[in-house]
């Protein structure tokens, strides 16, 4: 016997985040629960403004004809499904075939603005590998290499992300490169996308021995998994990628020509986070994925995040849109 729900969920956010050109006050989604047999799971559809193809009620949406297929013991077709609707409802199918494993990689790669200060102290009450990331791209080329290069040398055994979200042009990016002393390019694990086009951005990696990594590429028409030198890792946000097995099928193919493959947040709640969390454990268990985003969030939903003391808002309070 099956059943299923769907709860949609509003959790408010930490003033100032900012996605490309709009102010993220409320971040809105939709909660799955499936039950069978008595055994509930749980999966997060939350498309990201900004980013995902789809709005959030086309995702509700299309969530209802596909759980009602699911209800009705009909295959589902996840392959065609928009992305952050293909990711949550295959969590769920895969935690109550109990496929997702439980225990999570919770270390994740602090998110950082420039002060080393900061970092020392963050890294000090972590265990592990030093491995950090910062946003670059947003203000002056100069000034970007300028921090980077102190952070490199502030901390030398840290391994630095930086992520320039396509912001550069090729001067910029070289600009940037310009004040990052040859001898810390080593200490950058990745940058990246540094420009619009994908071509400058690998020629910058060629022409500068820092290693670039593919984020909004990887979703590009047409992308496909290869080794090309200057280029170390590709990015997957499963909410904007699709199901559980086009993300396990993106890593593998990473992993088989020797990338690395980084699970990133969409910003997704504490919920779908520690479903991240569990999945990089799970399939990619010797890097320190890209989470570090429950600091951007003023509540928590149904599941808190190790260590995060925000409120907790239980299912219970959430509305219920439809079942059946
Ligand atoms: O990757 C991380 O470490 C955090 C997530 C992150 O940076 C991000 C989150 C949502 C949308 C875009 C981005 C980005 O990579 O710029
Ligand atoms: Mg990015």
């Amino acid at each position: 016997m099956r059943s299923a729900k769907l709860f949609q969920y509003q959790l408010p956010m930490d003033s100032g985040v900012i996605l490309r050109d709009q102010r993220l006050i409320t971040r809105e989604g939709w909660v799955v629960e499936l039950c069978q047999d008595q055994q509930l799971a749980y999966g997060e559809i939350a498309p990201l403004p900004e980013f995902s193809v789809e709005t959030a009620t086309e995702a509700g949406e299309q969530a209802q004809q596909l759980l009602s297929q699911w209800v009705a013991g009909e295959a589902l077709d996840l392959e065609s499904a928009l992305p952050s609707v293909a990711f949550g409802i295959s969590c769920a199918m895969a935690e109550l075939a109990a496929e997702l494993p439980v225990t999570g990689n919770y270390l994740v790669a602090p998110l950082c603005c420039g002060d080393p200060d900061d970092l020392v102290e963050r890294f000090n009450q972590m265990p592990g590998d030093k491995v950090a990331k910062i946003k670059v791209g947003m203000y002056e080329a100069v000034r970007d290499g300028i921090v980077a290069n102190m952070l490199l040398e502030a901390i030398p055994d840290m391994q630095l992300r930086l992520d320039a979200n396509r912001q550069w042009t090729p001067l910029k990016a070289q600009q940037f490169a310009k004040y990052v002393k040859p001898e810390h390019r080593s200490g950058i694990a990745f940058l990246e996308e540094p420009c619009r086009l994908p071509s400058d951005s690998l020629a910058f990696a060629q022409q500068t021995g820092i290693n670039i990594a593919w984020d909004e590429t990887v979703r590009d028409a047409g992308f496909e998994v290869k080794a090309e030198p200057g280029v170390a890792a590709i990015i997957i946000k499963p909410t904007l990628i699709g199901s559980l097995e086009r993300c396990i099928s993106l890593i593998g193919q990473a992993h088989a020509v020797g990338l690395t493959a980084v699970i990133s947040s969409s910003i997704e709640s504490s919920l779908g986070l520690n479903q991240l969390a569990r999945l990089a454990q799970w399939q990619t268990p010797n890097v320190i994925p890209g989470l570090d985003t429950m600091q951007l969030f003023q509540a928590q939903l149904i599941q808190s995040w190790p260590g995060c003391e925000l409120p907790v808002i239980p299912l219970s309070e959430l509305d219920m849109v439809w079942h059946k």
